[in-house]
């Protein structure tokens, strides 16, 4: 077993755009020539500033879109061509959280439902019962009350919905996350119990995750390595510490000139650092 989840080896992806009225559509290509290595058990962090393709990437990375070119490994296959019926046994094995999770919790469905349905599709759920227990295990793994099952996502608070997100992504114990900016809209405060939820769930599951941020200091107090994307092409690579600490590229340079990092130790993320959901008397 390779140490390597995912790899990608010169992935490429254009979005088809039309020429004037009656010319043919051409691809406008915003990913280009990526090689990226996810090794297991790692949380890999994607950072570019707004347009450089990050969103992109991470959707080509669960295969909700396909390659243009290059390809894609996931577990010593190649999935990057591969149609949607062969896709299908690997869905459950790959999830994408994503900033706003409304997208993934249905408005018209209670928390419950909206949580086991994966579970449902994949034939593992068996009964009544036995769907309220995994319901009310999901929410007890993400810290939120069993009985927030009952709740619709409008009950509940931006951080309560992204802990909700986090749960419909672990319901059929994926393998690989792709999480898109799911701290991006959410006070200090809540950000840093969804980042302290993320590293407990990451040494709790062996989760490997590719973490997409434009906000450096998340990144370094979360991520083991980095890619920095720029124009669709990851300019620079390696562990957090080194590409931050001694960047080789000029973007990357300007990238951090531009967005200072705060002066905060690598271990402020700390359980004690943070009052959890329960001492606060409310699921943040
Ligand atoms: N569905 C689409 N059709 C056509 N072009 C698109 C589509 N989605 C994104 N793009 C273009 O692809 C490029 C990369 O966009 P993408 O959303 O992947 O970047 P990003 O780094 O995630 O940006 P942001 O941080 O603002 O979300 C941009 O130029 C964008 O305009």
């Amino acid at each position: 077993m390779s140490d390597i989840l995912l790899q990608t080896g010169g992935l490429g992806f254009g979005y088809p755009q039309r020429n004037g009225l009656f010319g043919k559509p051409t691809l406008r290509e915003v990913i280009k020539g990526v090689d990226l290595a996810v090794p297991r058990g790692s949380v890999v962090g994607l950072v570019g500033e707004s347009g450089s393709g990050k969103t992109t990437l991470g959707r080509l990375l669960v295969r909700l879109l396909k390659p243009t070119s290059g390809g894609i490994q996931f577990d010593g296959l190649e999935i990057g061509q591969l149609d949607e019926a062969a896709l299908r046994p690997l869905r459950a094995r790959i999830q994408m959280i994503f900033q706003d999770p409304q997208s993934s919790l249905n408005p018209r469905l209670r928390l419950g439902t909206t949580l086991t349905r994966p579970l449902g599709v994949h034939g593992r759920l068996k009964g009544k019962r036995d769907q309220r227990e995994r319901a009310a295990a999901l929410l007890s793994l993400v810290g939120l009350p069993s009985d927030f099952a009952y709740r619709y996502p409008h009950e509940l608070s931006g951080g309560q919905r992204q802990r909700a997100g986090i749960a419909r992504a672990l319901a059929l114990e994926p393998d690989f996350i792709v999480a898109d900016e799911i701290v991006s809209g959410l006070d200090v405060s809540t950000q840093a119990h969804i980042l302290l939820l993320l590293k407990e769930l990451r040494a709790r599951l062996g989760l490997t995750m590719v973490f997409i941020s434009h906000d450096l200091s998340v990144v370094r107090v979360l991520c083991d390595d980095v890619a920095i994307l720029h124009h669709g092409e990851v300019v620079e690579s390696g562990p957090v510490a080194r590409v931050f600490g001694a960047p080789q590229h000029a973007y990357t340079r300007q990238l951090l000139a531009a967005i200072p990092l705060p002066d905060v130790e690598p271990g402020w993320l700390d359980e004690s650092s943070v009052v959890s959901p329960q001492q606060q008397g409310s699921a943040a």
